[in-house]
């Protein structure tokens, strides 16, 4: 499990009780809960799309090293959503985990936008399963639909609108879920997002946030998580 920060790491772990192990690696360190057969290694990666793929690529080499490859990795923390289609403190399962700014401005092209996939370069889309998608979306009451990665946080309604109309599916914006989805790939991993709306996307207003209220959602939404991941890493995969 990848948050961005210790904060949001802390929320993961609240819904994992007992002590947990600390695993110093090379330029990560993990909290380490077992539940059961299973084992869940929680990391603070960092905020943006590059320390985060930095710092799950980390993990994901220390563990195939070792011979214990993880079996899926998640993306997990705070987010914008998109209003009114995802509230604050609501859950948003992604079905599409999409790096939004990765092209160039093209001032000739439909939006003024063209994805790097357009110049011929890398993929802008990464889908966790299907299978999964649907029933964690089930079990922790959540919307599924697409969460978009930025480097910039949205901070107008311009912005949020020009966002909204290249990816009508999006529910919500963060900042590192296509690098840990492209640390996963990259390691054959299938991934997962899952984010607590804390904000609106949106014009910049920091009293509308609602932190606490989000992180306490990513606690209850874990806890509903474990139990569809372990089923679903033993039925599906
Ligand atoms: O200063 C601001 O205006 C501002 C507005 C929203 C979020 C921030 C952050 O610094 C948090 C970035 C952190 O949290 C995730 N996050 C939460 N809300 C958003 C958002 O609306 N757009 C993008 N990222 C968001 C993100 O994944 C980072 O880890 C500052």
């Amino acid at each position: 499990m990848a948050t961005a920060v210790a904060v949001e790491r802390d929320a993961v772990a609240r819904a994992f009780p007992g002590p947990a192990e600390e695993v110093r690696l090379p330029a990560v360190t993990l909290r380490r809960y077992n539940r059961g057969p299973c084992r869940y290694d929680l990391l603070a990666a960092g905020v943006g799309p590059a320390a985060a793929a930095s710092s799950t690529a980390a993990a994901l080499t220390a563990a195939a090293l070792r011979g214990t490859p993880y079996g899926l990795v998640v993306s997990a923390g705070i987010a914008g959503g998109f209003q009114p289609d995802a509230p604050l403190g609501s859950l948003v399962v992604a079905d599409a985990i999409t790096a939004a700014d990765l092209g160039a401005e093209a001032p000739g092209a439909p939006d003024g936008f063209l994805p790097v996939t357009e110049l011929g370069f890398g993929v802008v889309h990464h889908r966790p399963p299907e299978s999964l998608v649907r029933e964690a979306a089930a079990a922790l009451g959540a919307r599924a639909g697409g969460v978009l990665t930025v480097s910039t946080v949205t901070g107008s309604a311009e912005r949020a609108a020009v966002l909204r109309t290249r990816h009508p599916l999006a529910l919500a914006e963060a900042m590192e879920g296509f690098g840990v989805a492209e640390a996963a790939a990259a390691h054959g991993t299938p991934v997962l997002e899952l984010r607590a709306v804390s904000n609106p996307v949106g014009p910049r207003d920091r009293a509308a946030w609602r932190i606490g209220d989000a992180l306490a959602a990513l606690t209850e939404g874990f806890g509903k998580l474990a139990p569809v991941l372990e089923s679903w890493n033993t039925y599906d995969h």
